[in-house]
């Protein structure tokens, strides 16, 4: 896999025109467009057709967190939809993530399609250990929670997790090298982190092993968003030692 196929843009915009804007500009230069929560309320389904028509690939980063029934109708309709990556909370629970992965494996085979890939948020990246501890009340380390909840996502017959780069090293430990780890919270060196907490640089955390990295304002506030991709890939193909 080259280097760009690996970097998930985030389309954190208010609406369609924006978001089509961007996949005009950056669609030579990445793997996959994420569309989360603002573009998807603003546009909808739209947002997933308007990528597909450019012949993108789509990640539905809609953090599904709702009891089992409810969870696995929102995936089936996702699958429906033909988005490639779909993420759930893995706080949801292991009745909500088996829930989640039978609906996707159902409704694909349904549809006589690949299914997308089922992924799990675990510790959100804008959180610290103090934040965790003190104000959503899990008294464990970030990495040790992380840990945990990717274990019981791949338990629970899940490809993988979202996660901070800083702990992909423990949950590569814990889930083995198939098992996919996909990373917000990249920030280019000398990048303002906004709110992220926990964040390594793109090609640290290719070194580290991350199978994607989800890669937003970096990119997206960039004066020229196109060049920012480019020059993002161009140093991951360098921490993946390819010539390019
Ligand atoms: O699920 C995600 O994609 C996600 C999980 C997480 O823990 N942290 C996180 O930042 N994200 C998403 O990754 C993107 C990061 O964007 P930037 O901070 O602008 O690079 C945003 O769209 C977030 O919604």
């Amino acid at each position: 896999m080259r280097a760009k196929d690996k970097i998930i843009v985030a389309l954190d915009v208010p609406g369609l025109a924006a978001g089509e804007e961007l996949v005009r500009r950056l669609l030579p230069y990445v793997g996959m467009f994420k569309v989360g929560l603002e573009l998807y309320t603003a546009a909808g389904p739209a947002a997933v057709h308007m990528i597909k028509e450019h012949g993108g690939k789509v990640f539905a980063d809609l953090k599904l967190h709702d009891i089992p029934n409810t969870v696995a109708g929102a995936a089936r309709a996702l699958v429906r939809l033909g988005v490639d990556m779909l993420n759930v909370h893995a706080a949801g629970g292991r009745k909500m993530l088996c829930a989640a992965a039978a609906a996707v494996r159902e409704e694909a085979a349904a549809l006589g399609r690949p299914a997308p890939l089922l992924i799990a948020v675990t510790v959100l990246t804008s959180l610290d250990g103090d934040a965790l501890r003190n104000e959503v009340g899990i008294e464990r380390e970030v990495e040790d929670q992380v840990v945990r909840w990717a274990r019981l996502t791949q338990e629970a017959g899940l490809d993988g997790v979202v996660a901070s780069p800083r702990e992909i090293q423990a949950i590569r430990r814990a889930c083995g090298p198939d098992f996919l780890i996909v990373t917000p919270g990249v920030r280019p060196a000398g990048a303002d982190p906004g709110d992220q907490s926990r964040i390594m640089t793109p090609q640290d955390a290719l070194r580290q092993g991350a199978s994607y990295l989800v890669i937003g304002r970096p990119i997206t506030a960039a004066p020229d968003p196109a060049a920012a991709a480019r020059a993002i890939g161009e140093e991951m193909e360098g921490a993946l030692g390819n010539n390019v």
